[in-house]
C-alpha cells in the first residue's frame, strides 16, 4: 500500500512488531490524527471480533475490514456484540505464508491472488468500493462470496490439507537421521505449510471445525481403502494383488484429475513455465542478486523453488519463468557469472 502511495498507520497490540514492519516500510507506528479511511484488522482470528469492536466504538475509520482466515465466527461474534455491521467487510486474501511476523512479509503476496469479500446486502456501497480499491492497490484479484460458503470452500482447499500437512510432517519427528537427510522436492512440497504457527492454525481450525472433520473423514476413507490395496498387493494370491493395484490406481488417477483443476496465477488454468536452474551459495543476498540480473534482462520470474543440497553450504535455485524469456535469462545469468544447471 505504501508503494501504491497509501498512508499507512500501523498499531499492534505489541508495540516491538508495529515499529518493525515500520522500520522495513510498512508505514508509520505513530497513530493517526483522526479517522482514517479503512482500518484493517489482521489479528489473530480469536481476536479479529474484539479489535474491530474496539476500533469501531471508538470511530476509528470509516469503513472497517478483516484479512482473518475465517469469515463466518467474526461476523457472528460483531452481530452479537450488537454493532451496526453496514461499515464492516470480512475478507480473506488467499495467500500467505507459513511464517509469522513483520520479517516474514512481502510486498507482493497478494499479487495475482484470489482475495475473497464477504459483503451482505447490508454493507455500505462506500465501504464495499473502499474494499475493492485496497483489493486492486495488491494487485489481487476480488471473488465475492457468502461468509459460510467462504468457511465451506476454505476446509477444503486450505484447512484440511494444512493438516494433512501436518501429519505427514509429523511422521518425520521421530524418524531415522539417515532417512530424514534424503528429503527431497517432493516432501518439501508436501510438509511446508506444517511449518506454520499452531496457535494461530488452533483458531482457525476452531472457527471452522464441522466442515473440516467432514472432509477428513473422506480422507480417511480413501486411507483406509489405500492400506487395504496395498495389503492386498503383499498377497501371494493373484487376483489380490490385481485387485490391490486397481484400487491404487484408482486413488492414484484421482489425485490426477483433482491436481489438475488446481488453478494457476490470476485464477487461470496453470500455465507452463520453463525452468531455468541456477547453483548459489548459501550466503546472505544472493536471492537478491538473481532477481536484480533477471530485471535487468527484462525477465519477469513468475515463480521460484529452493533446493538445499543436504550436507552443503549450496542450494539449487529454480526459476519459472515464460517458454521465451528462457533463453534470455539463461544467457543473462551466465555472462553475469552465474553457475546454470540442467
Ligand atoms: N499467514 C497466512 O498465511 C494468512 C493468510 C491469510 C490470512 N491470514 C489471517 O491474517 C491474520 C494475521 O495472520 P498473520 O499470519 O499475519 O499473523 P502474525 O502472527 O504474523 O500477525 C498477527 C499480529 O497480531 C498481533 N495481535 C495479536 N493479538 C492482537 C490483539 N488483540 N490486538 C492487536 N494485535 C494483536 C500480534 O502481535 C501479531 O503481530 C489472521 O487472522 C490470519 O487468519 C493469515
Ligand atoms: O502458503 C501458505 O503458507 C499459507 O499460509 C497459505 C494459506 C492457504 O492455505 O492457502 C493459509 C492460510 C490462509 O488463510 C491463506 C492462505
Amino acid at each position: 500500500l505504501v508503494q501504491r502511495g497509501v498512508t499507512v498507520h500501523l498499531a499492534d497490540h505489541d508495540p516491538q512488531q508495529a515499529r518493525t514492519a515500520a522500520a522495513l516500510g510498512a508505514g508509520t507506528d505513530a497513530a493517526p490524527e483522526g479517522p482514517v479511511d479503512v482500518a484493517i484488522v489482521a489479528a489473530p482470528p480469536a481476536h479479529v471480533a474484539g479489535v474491530l469492536a474496539d476500533a469501531m466504538r471508538r470511530g476509528a475509520a470509516r469503513g472497517y475490514l478483516d484479512v482473518a482466515s475465517v469469515k463466518g465466527g467474526p461476523r457472528r461474534e460483531l452481530e452479537a456484540l450488537g454493532l451496526d455491521l453496514g461499515g464492516y467487510i470480512g475478507t480473506h486474501p488467499m495467500s500467505g505464508r507459513e511464517k509469522s511476523g513483520p520479517l516474514a512479509a512481502t510486498a507482493d503476496l497478494f499479487e495475482g491472488r484470489p482475495w475473497v469479500l464477504t459483503p451482505t446486502r447490508d454493507t455500505d456501497t462506500e465501504v464495499l468500493n473502499l474494499a475493492l480499491e485496497l483489493v486492486s492497490h495488491c494487485r489481487a484479484v476480488p471473488v465475492v462470496m457468502d461468509a459460510d460458503a467462504h468457511d465451506r470452500a476454505v476446509a477444503l482447499v486450505s484447512h484440511m490439507p494444512h493438516l494433512v500437512s501436518s501429519m505427514v510432517a509429523a511422521r518425520l519427528e521421530h524418524a531415522e537421521e539417515a532417512a530424514v537427510r534424503l528429503c527431497g522436492q517432493g516432501i518439501r512440497d508436501v510438509t511446508r505449510i506444517a511449518a506454520s504457527d499452531p496457535r494461530m492454525w488452533i483458531d482457525i481450525l476452531s472457527a471452522n471445525p464441522g466442515p473440516v472433520a467432514d472432509l477428513l473423514s473422506d480422507v480417511a476413507a480413501d486411507l483406509d481403502e489405500t492400506v487395504r490395496a496395498l495389503r492386498a498387493l503383499q498377497s501371494s494370491d493373484d487376483a489380490e494383488r490385481r485387485k490391490g493395484g486397481t484400487g491404487i490406481e484408482d486413488v492414484l488417477r484421482r489425485g490426477n484429475a483433482g491436481q489438475v483443476r488446481v488453478p494457476g496465477k490470476h485464477g487461470s488454468a496453470p500455465r507452463a513455465y520453463e525452468t531455468v536452474v541456477v547453483l548459489i551459495d548459501d550466503q546472505p543476498g544472493q536471492l537478491a542478486r538473481i532477481f536484480a540480473d533477471a530485471g535487468r534482462a527484462g525477465v519477469n520470474i513468475e515463480d521460484v523453488r529452493i533446493e538445499h543440497a543436504t550436507g552443503q553450504q549450496a542450494g539449487l535455485v529454480q526459476l519459472m519463468v515464460e517458454p521465451k524469456a528462457a533463453a534470455v535469462l539463461t544467457e543473462a545469468l551466465r555472462d553475469r557469472g552465474w553457475a546454470l544447471r540442467q
